[in-house]
């Protein structure tokens, strides 16, 4: 993660406003001593997106947000969290995107990984550091496979809020609101836990902050230096195939090390010492997000702090809507999720409202469609983002088209996640096109969520480690085994085109 003072930047505030209700304040919060006093009035298109401010959401319609009851309440709490620091900064959004311009080209590859949905029961410096490890163990194999950097984007520090195919759950003819994540309301079954509670928004940043202090603490203090690759194996995994595997490849990292160091090399220059991390969420919960939505004054642009890359999901990516209105002027790398319901007209008129000046790097398009419609579907929409010139990093997210209810569980198999993958790398191989990274819902916990993969989970084993309160992820092993068909992919690309150049 490029830690990066904030010298220099002076960050303002948004005001904070309830839907419905007017602001509380008509002068925007400050951020005390580092806001400068003349720029608290910019005017609605300063980052030059016309009519857009960061409240200009609220005038389109909106989709899956919770419906709460103490409005006045959710007031207080976004404008306690828009006094609050941002939890990123600008600087480190414009690194971000320009990694993400190089795996458009191919020149890099970007990984995406983290928990379906955060939660507060789940809270713990071991588990923020289990994911940081095998995220970073995935990173090593990437790179080693594909030969370029890994962009590492970790759904965490922020992925609280979620979506809902349904508002409501019945259990036992007992109907209740759904759960929509800690940042809302509680998953457990009962009345009061489904209340949509304001101040759950202040202890979702309190806990964001923390996270990301730890993260930011891995990668800056040491733990993710290259001397230790061979130190990052999970307890758990030592025995298996693909822990196995792992080791195999790091002590190949340890020996070209070693050489490096005989031929004089500096094991103190940054790149062995520091990694770059970055955190990403579903840009849901647009109270929340206007709330952390801050001027750099550097740039005189507005960035959204709550995370570096922020995504709009399927069902939230209506072009009129509230949540596109919010995405296109924040000046962060962005994403939306793509599913087989798009049509390759409105991918060509998405992308334009979003990304005007075709800036690489902006945009990614992560996929989700499941294997069989990917190839019916994805070729046309690659092929219209062509014709119009669009640069765009394209994404596979292998999950959310291959969710499946088994035994009352809801899950995936991994054969159908690893077809997914594959029917990605075969089309964009077919059509001269970059296959730019991968997002997986994912933990570096041992459960026993997703079906299949060299650990063999079966349908009878779900019961036994099933904890994620929202959709099913991939385990420490799982993960792995998908890092290493990945880096085999991008190795036979890595290949084609140079046999191609030398051709
Ligand atoms: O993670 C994505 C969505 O929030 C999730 O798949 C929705 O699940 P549901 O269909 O059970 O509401
Ligand atoms: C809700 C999500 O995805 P999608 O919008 O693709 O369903 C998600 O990634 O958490």
């Amino acid at each position: 993660m490029k830690l990066q003072t904030s010298q220099g930047q002076a960050l303002r505030n948004s005001r904070p406003t309830v839907r419905g209700l007017p602001a509380l304040s008509r002068r925007p919060v400050r951020v005390s001593a580092i806001a400068a006093p003349e720029k608290q009035s910019a005017p609605a298109s300063l980052n030059g997106t016309p009519n857009w401010a960061p409240n200009s959401w609220r005038s389109k319609p909106v989709v899956q947000q919770p419906e709460y009851l103490e409005k006045q309440e959710v007031l207080k709490a976004c404008e306690e969290i828009a006094r609050m620091p941002p939890l990123i900064f600008a600087g480190e959004c414009r690194t971000l995107q320009s990694r993400l311009a190089k795996a458009s080209t191919g020149d890099a590859f970007v990984l995406f990984g983290g928990d379906c949905a955060e939660a507060f029961s789940q809270f713990s410096a071991n588990r923020i550091r289990d994911l940081y490890r095998l995220l970073l163990q995935m990173s090593i194999v990437l790179a080693f496979g594909g030969g370029v950097p890994i962009v590492k984007l970790g759904r965490i520090a922020g992925q609280f809020a979620k979506p809902r195919s349904a508002p409501t759950e019945t259990i036992n003819g007992v109907t209740l609101p759904a759960y929509r994540g800690d940042i809302i309301n509680g998953p457990e079954f009962t009345e009061e836990a489904r209340r949509c509670d304001p101040w759950r928004l202040v202890r979702a940043y309190n806990q964001s902050a923390a996270t990301l202090n730890l993260l930011r603490g891995f990668s800056y203090g040491g733990y993710a230096g290259l001397s230790r690759v061979s130190q990052w194996e999970l307890e758990f995994m030592k025995n298996t195939p693909e822990g196995h595997a792992y080791m195999d490849i790091a002590k190949r990292v340890d020996e070209a090390i070693q050489f490096m160091i005989a031929c004089g090399m500096d094991t103190n220059m940054p790149f062995m010492r520091e990694t770059e991390f970055y955190t990403c969420h579903e840009c849901l919960l647009l109270d929340y997000e206007e709330a952390l939505t801050r001027l750099d004054s550097t740039t005189d642009k507005w960035y959204g702090c709550s995370a570096h890359f922020l995504w709009c999901g399927e069902r939230t990516r209506q072009l009129d809507h509230a949540h596109v209105e919010f995405l296109r002027g924040v000046n962060n790398p962005i994403g939306v999720k793509v599913s087989d319901k798009m049509d390759p007209n409105d991918i060509v008129s998405l992308i334009a409202s979003v990304n005007p000046a075709n800036t690489p790097g902006r945009l990614s398009i992560i996929v989700r469609m499941g294997a069989k419609a990917l190839r019916a579907k994805l070729p046309a929409l690659i092929g219209a983002v062509q014709r119009s010139g669009q640069v765009v990093t394209w994404v596979c997210d292998p999950m959310h088209g291959n969710t499946e209810t088994v035994s009352g569980y809801k899950t995936r198999r991994y054969e159908n996640i690893r077809s997914e993958i594959e029917a990605f790398f075969d089309v964009h191989e077919a059509m001269g096109t970059v296959p730019g990274g991968v997002h997986l819902e994912m933990t570096g916990d041992n459960v026993t969520e997703c079906i299949g993969g060299g650990a063999s989970i079966s349908e009878d084993d779900l019961n036994s480690r099933y904890h994620t309160h929202c959709d099913p992820r991939l385990n420490a092993e799982q993960s792995l085994e998908i890092a290493f068909y990945v880096a085999q992919r991008l190795r036979q690309r890595r290949e084609n085109l140079a046999a191609k150049a030398s051709a």
